[in-house]
């Protein structure tokens, strides 16, 4: 039997948008690694708790502990420290108790990388661009991360600047459009309808949306019309200077 569905391509990874916020990461190690890794887990609102001698601490860690944005534990590990967490990150000098502390992970059932230690890692960490609510992330499976560093950067180099501001918008307006039409049988006709928004705004009209903006382009939703955004800004800012060159396009 013919068929063209896409081929499975083993080998990858599972890339997800983990969702940590609230919940209790335990970083071991205070080093400059270990200060990327604490950014990561912060920038995605976990609560941390970082264990690691002070005399051993980067600049970094050592003021995210007196900003008091992580909790802090002034000592080496203990089994103890593995209670109630979600995550583990160790970035230690240490190859025996960074595989002790894998082995204890793995009995409790606890998610987590051991940085230098590919293989009692659960999952790796990648090369991320951060806009807003738009994150990227480039992952080369632990084969080049300096080129997945490099590719990062290229990939964010070709990105529109306003794209992050764009994406904000259009989640407030997801939001919206939830409010005017809850009900799960809409579900087809809200989705199309945002759809049909993204790809017949541009990503600056997209990023110029206003409160009141969004209020009039909501109204075309019931009939399922996309309006221009010069329609929109008609009818939202009537003092709008308007360049003649407004249309429908449904
Ligand atoms: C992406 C990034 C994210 C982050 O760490 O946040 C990340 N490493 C970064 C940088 C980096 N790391 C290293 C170098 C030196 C140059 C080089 O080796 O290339 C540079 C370059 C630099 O510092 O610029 C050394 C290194 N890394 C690993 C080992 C162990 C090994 O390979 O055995 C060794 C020692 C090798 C040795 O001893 O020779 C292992 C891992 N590093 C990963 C992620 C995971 C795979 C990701 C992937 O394959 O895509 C994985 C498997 C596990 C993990 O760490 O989760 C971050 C870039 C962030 C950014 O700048 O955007
Ligand atoms: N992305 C990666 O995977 C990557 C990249 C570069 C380096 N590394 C590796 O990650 C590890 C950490 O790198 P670094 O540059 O941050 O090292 P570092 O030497 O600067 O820091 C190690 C830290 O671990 C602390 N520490 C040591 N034993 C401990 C224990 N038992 N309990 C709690 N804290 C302990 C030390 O006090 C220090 O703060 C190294 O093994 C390094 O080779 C990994």
């Amino acid at each position: 039997m013919t068929h063209d569905f896409p081929p499975v391509e083993g080998g990858g990874s599972l890339i997800l948008a983990w969702q940590i916020r609230n919940k209790r990461v335990l970083v071991v190690g205070g080093g400059e690694v270990a200060a990327g890794r604490i950014l990561n887990v912060l920038n995605a609102d976990a609560k941390v708790t970082v264990v690691s001698p002070r005399e051993g601490l980067n600049p970094e860690v050592a003021y995210r502990i007196e900003q008091k944005q992580v909790d802090y534990h002034d000592r080496k590990f203990e089994t103890a420290d593995l209670d109630n967490v979600d995550m583990v990150l160790t970035a230690i000098d240490d190859p025996e108790a960074s595989t002790r502390i894998w082995k204890l992970c793995k009995e409790r059932k606890v998610a987590a990388n051991i940085a230098d230690v590919p293989p009692e890692c659960d999952f790796y960490f990648g090369s991320v661009h951060r806009d807003g609510p738009l994150q990227i992330m480039v992952s080369t499976n632990g084969n080049g991360p300096k080129l997945a560093s490099m590719v990062r950067k290229q990939i964010a180099s070709g990105l529109p600047p306003n794209i992050g501001d764009a994406v904000k918008k259009v989640g407030a307006l997801r939001k919206k459009l939830r409010k005017v039409a809850p009900e799960p049988e809409e579900g087809p006709k809200r989705m199309q309808w945002m759809s049909k928004v993204c790809e017949q705004w541009s990503l600056q009209e997209l990023t110029d949306l206003s409160d009141k903006d969004m209020e009039i382009l909501l109204g075309f939703y019931a009939p399922n019309e996309i309006p221009s955004s010069e329609v929109v800004r008609m009818q939202s800012r009537p003092d709008w200077a308007f360049d003649g060159s407004f249309g429908w396009s449904v």
